[in-house]
């Protein structure tokens, strides 16, 4: 990576702005005065300090809810690491267009603006098993427009992706960062067999052996073993964060961008809430390397944002609560006895 570039990158995830707790303050005394014993909506009272919080105001709106996707290929499909071939993912971004995919149908129901990315689909990453995935150029690039993908002000982003392979290079992101050998952080991603998942687990482990040395730095990390939609991901993570946008991360893979930022600055992911735990085994274990929890349980293993956008349902009716429910007064309901 160029020196300025990498710099650069390093400085956003370095220094970030903190969460609004005045506004946060505020959200619960208003939360106290509405008709339900106090606290009983649980974490859906969670969620709307959360959008405050990170919107930085006592009245958090949802009126632009983005769920992006970025998608990208995987030159470590070569090595026979998933149930599907490469050209699905193509394949898959023109479904999600013309409203065939799940996250299509998700967001069409839940009024949530779906974005997608494609990055260079028909020029795959290098096979991490014997070359990086990215030269520094190319993954600082990659950062760069995913931090601009997001213009356009979200209140609120999903983050998900596409890509054939991506559960590969995500698991070798993860042992890259947090230790451990392939057979920790591989699953069977799009459902691949036992040969496949032997597989998987060598190619993790002959891409941690051959780009050994020079794996300390998150960032290289990422060019080396991860992939451009990973990349992008990160670069829309740390961008919302200095625009005041909340984000929602979807499963395995989305998990691995922020763990990238994490190992830069664990505190740079404070604005992200971890939507569900992915049916992908190691996603649990990804999730407790950075002491996070996730909202949901749903079993999902899809990945494409589908996860967060289920999150995203929940933060809305969280929000419509907060903002239309009566107050004890309003109502004329008799407060806890004094
Ligand atoms: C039809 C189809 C739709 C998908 N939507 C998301 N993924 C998910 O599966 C892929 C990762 O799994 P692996 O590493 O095993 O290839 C990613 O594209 C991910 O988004 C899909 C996969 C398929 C086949
Ligand atoms: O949890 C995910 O992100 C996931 C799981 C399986 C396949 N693709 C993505």
């Amino acid at each position: 990576m160029s020196a300025a570039a990498y710099a650069d990158i390093v400085d956003l995830l370095a220094v970030v702005p903190e969460g609004d707790e005045a506004a946060v303050e505020a959200i619960r005394a208003r939360e106290a005065t509405l008709t339900k014993p106090r606290g009983s909506l649980g974490k859906l009272e969670e969620l709307v300090e959360f959008l405050g919080r990170w919107q930085g105001t006592s009245e958090p709106t949802l009126e632009n809810p983005m769920v992006a996707i970025f998608a990208g290929n995987h030159g470590v499909t070569e090595q026979g690491v998933s149930a599907f071939p490469r050209e699905v993912t193509a394949q898959m971004v023109a479904n999600f267009t013309n409203g065939g995919a799940a996250i299509s149908q998700i967001c069409a129901l839940h009024e949530l603006n779906l974005r997608v990315f494609e990055l260079a689909l028909q020029l795959p990453t290098g096979d991490i098993t014997r070359a990086p995935a990215m030269d520094d150029k190319m993954c600082a690039a990659t950062i760069a427009y995913g931090m601009e993908a997001i213009a356009g002000k979200p209140d609120l982003l999903c983050l998900g992706e596409m890509g054939i392979g991506n559960t590969t290079v995500a698991a070798a992101v993860f042992a890259a960062l947090f230790g451990g050998k392939g057979a920790d952080w591989v699953g069977r991603g799009t459902g691949i067999d036992d040969m496949g998942l032997s597989r998987k687990v060598a190619a993790v482990d002959n891409a941690l052996t051959f780009h050994a040395g020079h794996l300390e730095d998150p960032l290289e990390v990422l060019a080396r073993v991860g992939g451009r939609e990973i990349a992008a991901m990160l670069g829309a993570l740390v961008a919302a964060r200095h625009q005041h946008i909340p984000v929602i991360i979807d499963g395995f893979v989305a998990t691995a961008a922020a763990a990238v930022a994490y190992a830069v600055n664990p505190a740079a992911i404070d604005h992200c809430l971890f939507a569900h735990v992915s049916a992908e085994s190691a996603h649990a274990r990804a999730l407790k390397a950075m002491d996070k929890k996730a909202l949901l349980d749903l079993g999902l293993r899809l990945g494409e944002g589908s996860g967060a956008a289920m999150g995203a349902v929940l933060v809305k009716t969280a929000l419509h609560l907060h903002n239309n429910m009566a107050t004890f007064t309003e109502a004329a309901v008799s407060d806890k006895a004094q």
